[in-house]
């Protein structure tokens, strides 16, 4: 292999595993992928991670990646990383965290969202500033629950960050994060409206500085940041100054920071996108990953985000492609121009200032995979569930928006069988996804069942598109076109684009586009299950009172 070639590498940190995608700069061509697991502990509501081992699971993942591509380290001249979202990760003053992250599956923290989302106005109000309104899943809820329940902790913080931005942090030695994560916390203000940016800065020995304020400013130079529009960078040393703003395009909306107790200095700066270089491996980072000091850190983003990018989704009014992705969350996307107001969704940012209005499960492949342990079968030993419904909210659920509630299982008789009650589970978990794209398509403007908009493939992606069950049962229950892209991991090719745009300037949408990641068969609809979607949806508004608790 000529070392000239270039390689960049993407990351996908997620809730289960780190993937690592080492992808050729200029062609695209999937190299190799390197994997490493991650540890999920907590029972009643709890969901916990240590990110030291994110990180150990991150360089043996990459280190993988090398060694199976048969490349030489210094073929690699970039790097980034896209994590799961919302996660809380609180570091020390030694720069280690403090505890296991909270992440975004712990429903512990449904209380503070509760009381969160009655304050500054109520929901709408949320909407308005942030594009969503508080839920457990929320950062800013975690971050309350954590003042709360351990004050010694939160008060012994020197940094917040996200799981994306914490990673990146410990790659190239900056605080820095992108719009796309941010938009996830509830603190930050992703909506039109005038800012009074003060601007943020993160300075470097090389200098780089990010300012952000109406709009969002990126500037350059030793210690200096200059913002485009009213951002204006200011060079600090350890950490970064928040933007202030009460509405804010694209800042950090301090009244929700002051109403949650958070110092603004302790957030990351905000990089115009997930492609910007936010600098090169610290020398211990080149250490572990065993690659050159020289590789560019591109800002990176969160998981979902990093999908977009991947399939080539972004900068345009996209509906035309929706997206659901099977992983442990079920999620529902599009990139969007506007951002519709819905307090069923969360109205994130795209990581290229477009937006990606999102709907989220918590209860999607990893729930019915303990069916199927439960039940003692294979995950593909499953039938249609008949007369049984399962409503697998083993984790409580985000959408619908009941955090307390638990699995539930109807229809049972002498002669079921197990394969019924497993396919039950994923009709049940399916039903609960396609019942988040109908509200994002609504919020939208669009009427999901009028046959134009049916007609419109789903694009289906995340580990549960790999699986023959998943894939049909979504069929049945949509009656809908899908497009299973060829390419797996598009969170991990998505990053890989964010670090090639890092290396090269490249908009990350545009080589995607160019690679063909997004490509896939097409698999025609089939008749809609509508029975079973009804019987489903009828337990679901039965069982109600019972899930609210
Ligand atoms: N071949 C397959 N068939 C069906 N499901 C699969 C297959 N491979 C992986 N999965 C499912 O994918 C999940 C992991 O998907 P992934 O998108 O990587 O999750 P996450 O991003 O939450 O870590 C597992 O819970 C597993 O159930
Ligand atoms: O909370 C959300 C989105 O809002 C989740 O989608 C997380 O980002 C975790 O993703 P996976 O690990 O399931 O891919």
């Amino acid at each position: 292999m000529p070392t000239s070639r270039s390689v960049v590498i993407g990351v996908d940190s997620s809730t289960q595993s780190t993937k690592a995608a080492a992808v050729d700069a200029d062609t695209g061509e999937l190299l190799a992928i390197g994997r490493a697991p991650h540890t999920v502990t907590g029972t009643s509501g709890a969901r916990e991670s240590d990110p030291e081992e994110w990180w150990t699971a991150l360089a043996t993942a990459v280190r993988a990646s090398v060694r199976q591509a048969g490349i030489p380290a210094d073929a690699v001249t970039g790097i980034a990383v896209a994590g799961q979202q919302h996660g809380l990760v609180t570091l020390g003053a030694d720069g280690r965290p403090l505890r296991p992250a909270l992440l975004w599956n712990d429903t512990r923290s449904a209380p503070q969202a509760a009381a969160l989302a009655e304050r500054l106005g109520g929901p709408a109000a949320w909407l308005a500033r942030t594009g969503s309104v508080p839920v457990a899943s929320m950062t800013a809820a975690k971050w309350q629950w954590l003042r709360e329940n351990e004050p010694r902790h939160a008060a012994a913080a020197t940094a917040v960050r996200l799981p994306h931005d914490h990673l990146t942090e410990r790659l190239c030695g900056h605080p820095v994060t992108d719009p796309g994560d941010a938009s996830g916390t509830c603190w930050y203000g992703t909506g039109v409206g005038v800012g009074t940016g003060v601007g943020v800065g993160v300075g470097t020995g090389t200098g780089i500085g990010f300012g952000s304020g109406v709009g969002v400013g990126f500037g350059s130079g030793v210690g200096t940041g200059t913002g485009v529009g009213a951002g204006t960078g200011t060079r600090t040393n350890a950490r970064s100054r928040a933007a202030t703003s009460t509405a804010g395009a694209g800042a950090y909306d301090r009244e929700i920071l002051d109403l949650l107790g958070l110092d603004p200095s302790l957030l990351p700066a905000v990089a115009p996108g997930g492609a910007t270089r936010v600098g090169t491996l610290t020398p211990a980072a080149a250490e572990a990953l065993g690659l050159p000091r020289t590789v560019a850190v591109a800002a990176g983003t969160g998981d979902n985000m990093a999908a977009a990018v991947g399939l080539g989704l972004g900068g345009a009014g996209l509906l035309d492609h929706p997206v659901v992705s099977l992983g442990t969350s079920g999620t529902v996307f599009a990139a969007t121009r506007t951002r519709p107001a819905d307090p069923a969704l969360a109205g994130f940012a795209a990581t290229d200032g477009t937006y990606l209005p999102l709907g989220c499960t918590l209860n999607c492949t990893l729930a019915v995979d303990r069916f199927a342990t439960l039940l003692g079968l294979d995950r593909e030993d499953a039938a249609p569930g008949g007369e049984v419904v399962v409503l697998p909210y083993l984790d409580g659920e985000r959408t619908p928006d009941l955090p307390h509630a638990a699995g539930l299982v109807t229809g049972l008789r002498h002669g079921t069988e197990p394969r019924a009650v497993l396919g039950a589970a994923y009709e049940g978990a399916a039903y609960t996804v396609l019942r988040a794209l109908d509200g994002l398509l609504a919020a939208c403007g669009l009427d999901p069942a009028d046959p134009a908009v049916r007609d419109r493939p789903l694009r289906l992606i995340g580990g549960g598109a790999r699986g023959r069950a998943w894939t049909e049962t979504v069929r049945r229950l949509s009656g809908r076109p899908l497009v299973v892209p060829a390419a797996e991991e598009l969170v991990a090719l998505g990053a890989a684009a964010l670090a090639a745009g890092a290396v090269t300037g490249a908009d990350p949408v545009a080589l995607t586009t160019a690679w063909g990641t997004g490509a896939g068969e097409v698999l025609p609809p089939v008749r809609r299950d509508e029975e079973t979607w009804d019987r489903i949806a009828a337990v679901l508004t039965a069982a109600g009172p019972t899930l609210l608790r």
